[in-house]
């Protein structure tokens, strides 16, 4: 009977576990419960991104400017130059070879006997400084005869040598560099010669030269083919405050030129230099381009002075280029660059024979004020030393 019960029990328990079971899952419906987003997939926030500023519906802070006094203009602050005067004294030791000619021709001259192997000693070294065959010979003549023991005292050999090398150099010539017009119209310098001899370079010390003389300038850029050359004469202007007339690169020199000089009257400057491109003696279209820009120019006012620019170191090669110029543009001065890299000094003498042009100029460096007025004396002076 015990059994019966305990089955009964059990049976009991179970129906209403069945019941109860059912009564719940029936509570919350037969619906499948919406999916869950997966925990792994990020949906995109509709909210702004937080760095992204929305702008701003406020009106914006406007900072009122700070009202300053306009600065006053600076000035450049430009260059002094070197007065010309004291320039040849103080270059004299960049004489390249300074002394060596003068040292070996005063030891020479100093032996007791001057026989004839020591005149031909005497006549290679002056040949060699490139004095030229002719003068050569006439300065040995003249040494000859004015050292001849007759008798008497032996005149001082460094005295007798130094006034025959003067009067070789020949102090008469006019260097004065003309750099005045007539009336009001401004001097006008026309630089030419040969490449990269050094004129854009001498154009620039020579506008240094006219300011440490108190003028008023205008450089004229009529070198067009080299576009550097108008930047580089550029540079040397504003160092002493001297401004550049320009034309486009490949433009015509011809009409650059006019230009310089045009405005030079405009604005009454006292001297124009106009540069030109380098150009090579034999090429007939550039000298002939050379002559137009010295024609167009004087259509306006006379050019006063054709500086051609001789490269010393290269000898006797410049006389030829000198000779060529010379026909084309009337040159009425010698500037002799690079002295101080020729221990041929006597390069000096040879052109002035050739072209009965003096030297006005030497270039002793590259220095700003590295250009001096040539003066025979001091030049002699320099050589012997
Ligand atoms: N040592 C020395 N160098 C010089 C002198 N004059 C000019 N030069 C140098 O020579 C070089 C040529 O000078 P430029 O003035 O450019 O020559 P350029 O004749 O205008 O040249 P192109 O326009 O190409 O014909 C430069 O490096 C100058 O610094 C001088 O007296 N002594």
């Amino acid at each position: 009977m015990e059994w019966l019960y305990l089955v009964i029990g059990i049976a009991v328990v179970a129906v209403l576990g069945v019941i109860g079971f059912v009564t719940t899952r029936g509570g919350r419906g037969s619906v499948a419960p919406p999916p869950e987003a997966p925990t792994d997939v990020i949906a995109p926030s509709t909210e702004a991104p937080t760095d992204v500023i929305a702008p701003s519906t406020e009106a914006p802070t406007v900072e009122a400017p700070s009202v300053e006094t306009p600065a006053e203009p600076v000035a450049p602050t430009l260059e002094k130059p070197e007065r010309p005067a004291s320039r040849l004294v103080r270059l004299r030791q960049r004489l390249a070879g300074s002394g060596t000619l003068g040292r070996g021709l005063l030891g020479l001259l100093s032996k007791e006997r001057l026989d004839e192997d020591t005149w031909e000693a005497i006549e290679d070294l002056l040949i060699g400084a490139d004095i030229g065959v002719e003068p050569t010979q006439q300065l040995v003549e003249k040494l000859r005869t004015r050292l001849r023991v007759e008798g008497g005292d032996l005149p001082d050999a460094r005295t007798v040598l130094r006034e025959e090398l003067i009067a070789l150099v020949d102090p008469t010539f006019d260097r004065s560099l003309r750099v005045t017009g007539e009336g009001d119209a401004p001097g006008v310098v026309l630089v030419v010669g040969v490449n990269g001899t050094g004129k854009t370079t001498t154009v620039g010390k020579l506008a240094r030269i006219l300011v440490a003389e108190d003028r008023t300038a205008l450089l004229g850029a009529a070198d067009t083919f080299r576009a550097a050359a108008t930047e580089q004469l550029a540079t040397w202007g504003d160092r002493v405050g001297v401004e550049v007339v320009r034309g486009p690169e490949g433009g015509d020199p011809a009409s650059v030129a006019f230009e310089a000089v045009a405005r030079g009257i405009r604005e009454d400057v006292d001297t124009v230099v106009v540069d030109t491109a380098g150009r090579l003696q034999n090429k007939q279209g550039l000298m002939d381009e050379l002559g137009k820009v010295k024609r167009v120019i004087e259509k306006q006012t006379p050019v006063t002075e054709v500086l051609l620019v001789l490269d010393a170191t290269t000898g006797q090669n410049g006389l030829v280029q000198a000779k060529v110029f010379s026909e084309v543009v009337d040159v009425t001065g010698i500037v002799l660059t690079k002295l101080d890299g020729s221990a041929k000094g006597g390069i000096v003498v040879a052109v002035q024979r050739q072209l009965g042009v003096p030297v006005k100029l030497v270039g002793l460096g590259e220095g700003p004020d590295d250009l001096a007025p040539f003066d025979a004396a001091a030049f002699v002076d320099a050589l012997l030393g």
